[in-house]
């Protein structure tokens, strides 16, 4: 359940006065959702989506609500926010930040088809293009340094091989540099419960807050691990191929890409094993959410240490 903080029609209605945006028809809580309180809010002009921030604080905001802005304005299928009278995208109700953003089309899906892939993978390449001269920076706040920090937090509780097989991939990714790679604005977590599918086309990229500037092909990586693996964390080669020619039809894969594929798909396998195994022997303190299972990314991981043959184009 993702309503943290309850709001009512009484509360929302001096709120929506701030707005152009018509009369309050309905609202209803999003029961999905795990860090912030999502509700539908439905009002004589459309229905939206209103976000009350949780951990992120109104100062951390404008990099992620003006991503967003700039690609809807690009034709990108990401939820568009809905300035206030005041011109701000952000507002406070009931003493958190907010953002109403445009309601989507579509639903998280669980097992997608090869056509979904190859329409989230272009869907993510024009994401990148479109995002090219966005001008708002952000380091990737889950990068290496966090990876080897998370690591250290947790070893002393791992299986002595499974620590073992952490150690030697955070000394694989220490000594690789993807710098050289192209880079840009990389959503960092499109995993699955983060796209909605309307029918087989993408109706919108959604949660944007952990994007920052990094290596493009991270973004594809992380995709795919999610997208086109099995539950045994092996990679299906009909829904990768896909979803790597969908996006390369868009945005061609570069030489130095290629050559530095098979390493940045364990680079992406391991991000979500070592947060997975952090939030699994470290619940942050009041967290209302299932740790998910770091033994998957592990899977991912051992499948791509195992893996001869790297399709990437
Ligand atoms: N713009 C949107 N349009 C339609 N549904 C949305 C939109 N944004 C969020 N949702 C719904 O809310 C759910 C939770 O959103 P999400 O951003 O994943 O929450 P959290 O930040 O808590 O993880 C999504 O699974 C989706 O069903
Ligand atoms: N998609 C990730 C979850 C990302 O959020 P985090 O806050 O738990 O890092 C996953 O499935 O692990």
């Amino acid at each position: 359940m993702s309503v943290f903080t309850t709001v009512t029609a009484e509360d929302l209605q001096p709120f929506l006065k701030r707005y152009a945006i018509g009369q309050l028809v309905d609202l209803q809580g999003i029961a999905a959702g795990v860090t912030n309180t999502n509700y539908f809010v439905t009002t004589s002009h459309g229905r939206y989506v209103l976000t009350l921030f949780e951990t992120l604080k109104a100062e951390e905001l404008p990099f992620y609500v003006n991503l967003m802005a700039h690609l809807a304005q690009h034709g990108i299928a990401v939820a568009s926010p809905i300035a206030n009278l005041d011109d701000d995208y952000i507002d406070t109700l009931n003493g958190r930040p907010t953002l109403l953003v445009t309601c989507m089309p579509g639903r998280v899906i669980d097992t997608p088809t090869p056509v979904q892939c190859a329409q989230v993978g272009e869907m993510l390449a024009q994401m990148h293009r479109a995002a090219a001269h966005y001008h708002g920076r952000m380091a990737n706040p889950r990068g290496l340094a966090w990876w080897q920090a998370a690591a250290t937090a947790v070893y002393e509780r791992m299986a002595p091989a499974d620590a073992a097989l952490l150690r030697r991939e955070l000394a694989a990714q220490a000594a690789a540099d993807f710098t050289a790679l192209p880079q840009g604005v990389v959503h960092a977590d499109l995993f699955r419960d983060n796209v909605l599918m309307d029918g087989e086309q993408v109706g919108g990229f959604i949660d944007f807050y952990y994007a920052c500037n990094d290596a493009l092909l991270y973004d594809v990586a992380i995709t795919l691990n999610d997208w086109c693996v099995t539950v045994d964390g092996d990679i299906d080669t009909a829904r990768a191929r896909a979803l790597l020619v969908g996006y390369g039809a868009v945005r061609p894969f570069t030489a130095a890409e290629i050559a530095a594929w098979p390493l940045m798909l364990r680079a992406a396998a391991l991000r979500f094993w070592t947060s997975r195994l952090l939030d699994f022997h470290q619940p942050a303190a009041g967290e209302m959410t299932f740790a998910k299972d770091p033994g998957h990314f592990q899977r991912v991981l051992s499948h791509h240490l195992a893996r001869r043959d790297f399709w990437l184009a």
